[in-house]
């Protein structure tokens, strides 16, 4: 569904460049829920909205199912931000109009693209579990709620892909476990593939494929050691061991060799600019560089 390789973002402003994403790799399969995880700033946000034809990249190539996000024309893009994907964001309240009901929140954006489809938007509310709470106004209804209103617009346009940035920021955890099921339900029933950007460890221990970034690279990739495993009881032993509880963490190494070495290891061995690295038959080993090491 996704793939992106050596993508490049930089954001420009007078005499300032900041390099938000330095050539970035990352896969992801049709109809798969995989969560990207990373410090503020890594570029987390700024993948996200290449991905949903918010924001252009500057260079590399980025292709969601046929369309090239790089070379596609305007005309293109609009098309593609209606057909194919949807967006959650962690602030819905940019999203939904608190004087209307939560159904007829749902029923704007169809009204926007020119089809309404009420029985569509009663599914969709009943989805998410809102069933009872279709006539009630935005104002009513409690964050956690708003945020499944969100959802269910979100998917308004029956989106192949679903992008979710923080959609669990500002709920409860009994919330979050709540739109993880409906996730989980999205994309087991609906085939849709999801990409969740979290800040959420436990959020992002229920994925079966979590990809890390650090400075705008996919530095770690964390695979669930059993991927059937949906997990239940025993969460808050799961957070306190964060994600390798269930998953195993491997480094990304992309197609030409390279690999981000963690800062921490980096600054412990006072290793700077250069580094000796050995093979010993079965492992790669770097250490400071010995001829300058004394
Ligand atoms: N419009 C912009 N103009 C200039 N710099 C930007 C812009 N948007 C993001 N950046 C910079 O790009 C880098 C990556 O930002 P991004 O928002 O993608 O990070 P993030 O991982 O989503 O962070 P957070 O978790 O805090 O949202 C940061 O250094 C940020 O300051």
């Amino acid at each position: 569904m996704i793939t992106c390789e050596g993508l490049v973002k930089i954001y420009k402003s007078d005499d300032l460049e900041v390099v938000a994403l330095q050539g970035l790799n990352l896969k992801v399969e049709d109809g798969e829920l995989m969560a990207i995880i990373g410090n503020s700033g890594s570029g987390k946000s700024t993948l996200l909205n290449i991905l949903g034809g918010l924001d252009r990249p500057s260079a590399g190539s980025v292709h969601v199912g046929p369309w090239d996000l790089l070379k596609i024309s305007e005309d293109d893009l609009v098309k593609y931000k209606r057909e194919t994907v949807g967006f959650i964001w962690q602030n819905n309240a940019r999203n939904l109009l608190p004087y209307l009901t939560a159904l007829e929140n749902v029923e704007m954006p169809m009204m926007l693209s020119g089809k309404v489809d009420r029985a569509y938007a009663k599914q969709l509310l009943e989805w998410v579990g809102l069933k009872e709470r279709m006539h009630n106004k935005l104002h009513q209804l409690s964050g956690g709620e708003q945020q499944r209103v969100a959802i269910a617009i979100s998917l308004c346009n029956r989106p192949k892909l679903l992008l979710a940035d923080e959609p669990t920021g500002s709920v409860d955890t009994a919330t979050s476990d709540l739109i993880m099921g409906i996730f989980r339900k999205l994309n087991q029933e609906l085939g849709v593939t999801i990409v969740i950007v979290t800040h959420d460890l436990t959020l992002a221990g229920k994925v079966d494929r979590v990809v890390a970034i650090r400075d705008g690279l996919t530095s770690t990739e964390f695979l669930k050691r059993n991927p059937n495993m949906i997990p239940g009881g025993g969460e808050e032993q799961q957070e306190e061991k964060g994600l390798q509880a269930v998953h195993e963490a491997y480094v990304v190494v992309d197609r030409v060799g390279r690999l981000q070495v963690p800062k921490e290891y980096l600054s412990a061995l006072n290793i700077k600019d250069k580094a000796s690295m050995e093979f010993d038959g079965e492992r790669i080993i770097i250490t400071p560089p010995k001829s300058l090491g004394g």
